[in-house]
């Protein structure tokens, strides 16, 4: 089986696509991230996505994204913060290398604060992601085979933790 050389998951906020980039550079290989892939495929940001076609169609389209790129990319892959909550998700990621970059709330919030263009997050993100916080760290933990903490550190120092994680 053709496999990514590692998967990122883990919240909205906890640096998966920022992370995978600046890993996929220290080992010198290409990056994909599913919600790039949902885009480039709908031809439109996800924010329009959910407004025109609704969160259903997302998630459809999220799943279709994450198989394929399991199946083709061998880089560095970060999933979408929700790729979890669907069971076929959590199967096909057994067998991969699979890093839950964990962040807590105050972080969380701090960071999605800086960016747009999460839909589940444009009403109250601090409460919305204290529900996907809990809801979701079970799925995280469910299909990791590596935590990393990202409290209070810099998206460099992680990537450094991840190469060092990775070696063995
Ligand atoms: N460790 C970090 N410390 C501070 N800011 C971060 C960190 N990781 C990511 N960020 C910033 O937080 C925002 C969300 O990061 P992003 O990589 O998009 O997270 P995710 O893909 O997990 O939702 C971006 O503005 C990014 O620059
Ligand atoms: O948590 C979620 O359900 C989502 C997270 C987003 O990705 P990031 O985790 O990269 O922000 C994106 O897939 C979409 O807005 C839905
Ligand atoms: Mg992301």
């Amino acid at each position: 089986m053709s496999k990514p050389l590692c998967v990122l998951v883990g919240a909205p906020g906890a640096g998966k696509s920022t992370v995978g980039q600046l890993l996929a550079q220290a080992y010198g290989v290409p990056f994909r991230d599913t919600d790039a892939d949902v885009e480039a495929t709908a031809g439109k940001p996800i924010s329009e996505i959910f407004i025109d076609e609704g969160e259903p169609h997302f998630r459809a389209m999220e799943t279709a994204a994450v198989a394929a790129a399991l199946a083709e990319h061998e880089g560095v892959l970060a999933l979408g913060g929700g790729a979890v909550l669907a069971e076929d998700n959590r199967a096909l990621l057994a067998g991969h290398t699979v890093v839950y970059l964990s962040v807590d709330l105050s972080d969380a919030v701090s960071r999605v604060g800086l960016g747009q263009g999460r839909p589940l997050l444009n009403f109250n993100p601090r409460a919305t992601l204290r529900f996907l916080l809990d809801q979701r760290r079970p799925l995280y933990e469910q299909v990791a085979t590596h935590t990393v903490g990202t409290d209070g550190r810099t998206p460099e120092e992680i990537t450094a933790e991840l190469v060092e994680l990775l070696k063995g």
